[in-house]
């Protein structure tokens, strides 16, 4: 600490000229002066000199003043609670106070000098110094606390040390905060005890959560297995040596036995004698290695029924690992096997004849080739087709349809040897399936073939079906087979086509699959493509032949379609109208020929030459039979505008088998508005004048067949002649077609007939070629 500034005495001179100069500024002092010299002088000696004194008595004042302050300052600063600390850049002590010194625990004279940093612990000198250095660079107040080496004790010491006013020195303010330090060290020990003793509590609170929850689960767990006991499921309890310890209601429920009436007894109670003793020897064996069984048991319940339950088995065991209780569960279900099995039924079992049905035979058909595949056993596969079944479900109706069906399938069923397989597809078709007939192909073709004939002969026995005696037949087709080369599906398309073969010779019979009409089979689809096509695309034309008189006049023309494809160039219609009729493509077909006729007709109608023709369109029997052909007709009539009387329609005879009262009401109408009949192919099929009666026919064809050998065959022309008389008879006119031979004609127009078509007269040729040659006459 600095002394402060001692008062300075003032020089007497210095005085002297102060007060004189004080002295002039003091008018009530002049006042007073004598006139005198001498007095005024010692007047104003006197008055200097009071000024003097005063003046040194203020001056004393002032220093009195000053040093009281200086040791209240000094007092303040030594004995202030706080050390006061002045360093130089160094960090040597300059100055310390009373309490520094204290602090340090040190006298102060052995301080001033000394590094402060000395004082502190090793690891707190150097923030003392970055600090102080911080200070002395005018970084302001630096606030730290370090640890100080005091005597044989440590103890905190907080430091504010700024830079001072002349900025050579720092200077510092230094406070032990020991105690404080020790209160927070203290705080924090509590503090971490506290959250000690809080993760205690916490984990303690835990561990009483975890327990509470173990026995809720525990409680749960009793209370579950109290439900789980009375469920619907049946239950009891026997111990080790399978007595009966407790049932639960669904036990009582499904068995009828109350718990009194079983506890204490074996469960061989419930014995139906359905099993036998290899059954219980094998749920026990499962039992005794792996504590528990599962199956389907047939029990006997105490009113005696038989019923099938889902048993499940478990053996309990105690904390040695000895069986102590046997615990059954079971299920009744004879009400749900039942109805898996109604299932099964309807998945696998045609309702109506109870025989395998198509999915059935697949399966075994899978089945069949994977056993031939190994054995190399021959097997056979046969397709039966009932013949003309469909007339019978027409005319007698649909439930005796079904009573035939099931006879069928029993008669099927006794035709074969237990372990084949009879099936029905779906209507009147059916398959059997011939396993292991012989490893030779042969001997496996003929014994199929004695099954076939002996299937053929059986189900032509007559039938009684409700009142009706009925006798049917049926077409079969027969393939075999070995090994799985041939695909499941492959198999039943080539019995389906050697089934068709059969109906194709006539029904009733029987035949073997063969490679070549498969071919045939083959051909036939791709014509069908074609022909869809050929609608789509127009790839028709027609062709017209003269129909001339007996004066070499034309009179009309025959309309005949021509397919010209595009790969195979011109095809028949003798190869491609059969097809149009099976398909029912011959509906579109027969539209547009009927279509392309009226066009042409009323093309001609503009010209004499041709206005007066009249043009003969064939019709198919599919096209008669529609319900609305006569609108058809008319419709189309109507769109080409064109006189109906010039339109004459090819009916052939094979048609006029079904249905003809229909036919007979469908010409009539058409008759009416002026369209004409012919009767196509006449004399080959079954003509009956009783019908040909009712016709509105305008014209009979002999067909060509009678007219090709009409020179060399004599009953070709008794036929011919025949036909004209009674064409003539009936008051119709007569054709003939397939006139090639001049000698033909002459025949026929000496025996009456003078219509004529035929290569003699024109092949049948494009429109423009026939216009040509009609010009020509
Ligand atoms: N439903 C429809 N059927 C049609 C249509 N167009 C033809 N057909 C029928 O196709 C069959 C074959 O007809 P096509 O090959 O045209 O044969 C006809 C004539 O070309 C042939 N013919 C005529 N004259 C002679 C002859 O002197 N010699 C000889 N070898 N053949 C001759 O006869 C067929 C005429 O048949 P038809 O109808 O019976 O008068 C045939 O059955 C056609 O009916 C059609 O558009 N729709």
């Amino acid at each position: 600490m600095k002394t402060p500034a001692k008062s300075t005495k003032l020089s007497s001179k210095t005085l002297r000229r102060r007060a004189e100069a004080q002295l002039k500024t003091q008018t009530e002092i002049k006042q007073t002066i004598p006139s005198d010299y001498a007095a005024k002088k010692m007047i104003h000696e006197l008055q200097v000199h009071q000024i003097e004194l005063e003046m040194q008595n203020e001056e004393l004042k002032q220093a009195r003043i000053a040093e009281k302050l200086h040791y209240r300052y000094t007092e303040l600063f030594e004995f202030a609670p706080i050390g006061y600390f002045s360093f130089n850049l160094k960090g040597v002590i300059n100055q310390v106070n009373l309490r520094g010194a204290s602090l340090l625990d040190i006298e102060r004279a052995n301080l001033v000098g000394k590094q402060f940093s000395n004082c502190l612990t090793a690891q707190d000198r150097n923030k003392f110094n970055r600090c102080l250095a911080k200070a002395f660079a005018g970084d302001g107040i630096q606030s730290f606390e370090v640890l100080a080496q005091v005597g044989k004790h440590k103890c905190w010491l907080n430091i504010e040390a700024n830079l001072g006013i002349t900025e050579t020195d720092c200077l510092a303010a230094v406070i032990d905060i020991t105690d404080r330090k020790r209160a927070d060290e203290e705080l924090l020990f509590q503090n971490d005890e506290k959250g000690k003793r809080t993760d205690e509590l916490v984990i303690a609170n835990k561990e009483l959560f975890f327990q509470n929850a173990e026995k809720e689960k525990r409680v749960g767990e009793l209370r579950v297995a109290a439900t789980v006991f009375e469920t619907q499921e049946g239950m009891f309890v026997t111990d080790a040596n399978l007595c009966i310890l407790r049932v639960n209601k669904a036990f009582t429920n499904i068995s009828g036995y109350s718990g009194e009436e079983v506890i204490g007894q074996s469960p061989k109670l419930f014995n139906s004698g359905r099993q036998d003793k290899a059954f219980y020897k094998e749920m026990w064996n499962s039992i005794n290695t792996t504590d528990a069984w599962r199956g389907e048991v047939s029990n006997r319940s105490k009113s005696g029924d038989i019923y099938a339950k889902n048993l499940t088995i478990t053996a309990v065991r105690d904390g040695k690992g000895v069986v102590s209780n046997y615990v059954a569960t079971f299920r009744d279900i004879t009400t749900s096997k039942a109805a898996s099995e109604k299932i099964n039924n309807l998945a696998y079992f045609d309702p109506l004849t109870q025989l395998p049905n198509r999915r059935m035979l697949l399966d075994s058909l899978r089945h069949v080739l994977t056993i031939s595949a190994r054995s190399n056993q021959h097997c056979a596969l046969l397709f039966l087709d009932l013949d003309n079944f469909k007339t019978l479900n027409d005319t007698l109706g649909h439930d005796v349809g079904d009573l035939l069906l099931q006879q069928v399938a029993t008669r099927l069923t006794d035709c074969v040897r237990e372990g084949d397989i009879v099936a029905r597809l779906g209507g009147d078709e059916f398959v059997v399936l011939l396993e292991n007939l012989s490893l030779q192909a042969i001997e496996a073709a003929n014994k199929a073939k004695k099954v076939a004939k002996k299937i053929i002969f059986e189900l032509a026995q007559y039938y009684q079906l409700n009142m009706h005696r009925y006798h049917s037949t049926t077409s079969i087709g027969v393939t075999i087979f070995s090994g799985n080369e041939t695909g499941i599906e492959e198999l039943l398309k080539q019995a389906d086509i050697a089934m068709y073969q059969s109906k194709a010779a006539g029904r009733n019979t029987w035949h073997f699959f063969n490679k070549t009409m498969q071919e045939s089979i083959i051909a036939r689809a791709d014509m069908e493509r074609d022909l869809r096509k050929a609608i789509e695309d127009n790839q028709f034309q027609l062709h017209y032949q003269a129909q001339v008189s007996s004066s070499g006049q034309t009179l009309g023309a025959e309309a005949l379609i021509r397919w010209q494809h595009p790969e195979r160039g011109q095809v028949s219609p003798f190869n491609f109208i059969p097809l149009a009729e099976e398909t029912g493509l011959i509906l579109p077909i027969g539209q547009w020929v009927l279509d392309s006729a009226c066009a042409q007709l009323k093309a001609w109608q503009k010209n004499p030459l041709t206005q007066d023709l009249v043009l003969a369109v064939n019709i198919s029997a599919k096209q008669l039979h529609q319900e609305d052909f006569v609108e058809q007709v008319k419709a189309t009539l109507k769109r080409h505008d064109i006189n109906p009387a010039r339109l004459k329609l090819e009916l052939t005879e094979s048609m006029l088998v079904e249905n003809i009262s229909d036919i007979i009401t469908k010409m009539n109408i058409l008759s009416k508005i002026g369209i004409s009949f012919s009767l196509d192919d006449f004399g080959t099929g079954y003509s009956s004048l009783q019908y040909l009666k009712k016709l509105p026919l305008n014209q009979i064809k002999i067909d060509q067949s009678f007219v090709r050998d009409l020179i060399t065959d004599a009953s070709d022309r008794a036929i011919v002649r025949t036909i004209i008389t009674m064409s003539h008879s009936l008051d119709i006119s007569v054709i003939a077609e397939g006139v090639e031979t001049v000698e033909e004609r002459q025949y026929l127009l000496d025996n009456g007939c003078t219509h004529y078509q035929g290569y003699l007269f024109s092949k049948p040729v494009p429109i423009n070629e026939f216009e040509v040659l009609l010009k020509k006459g």
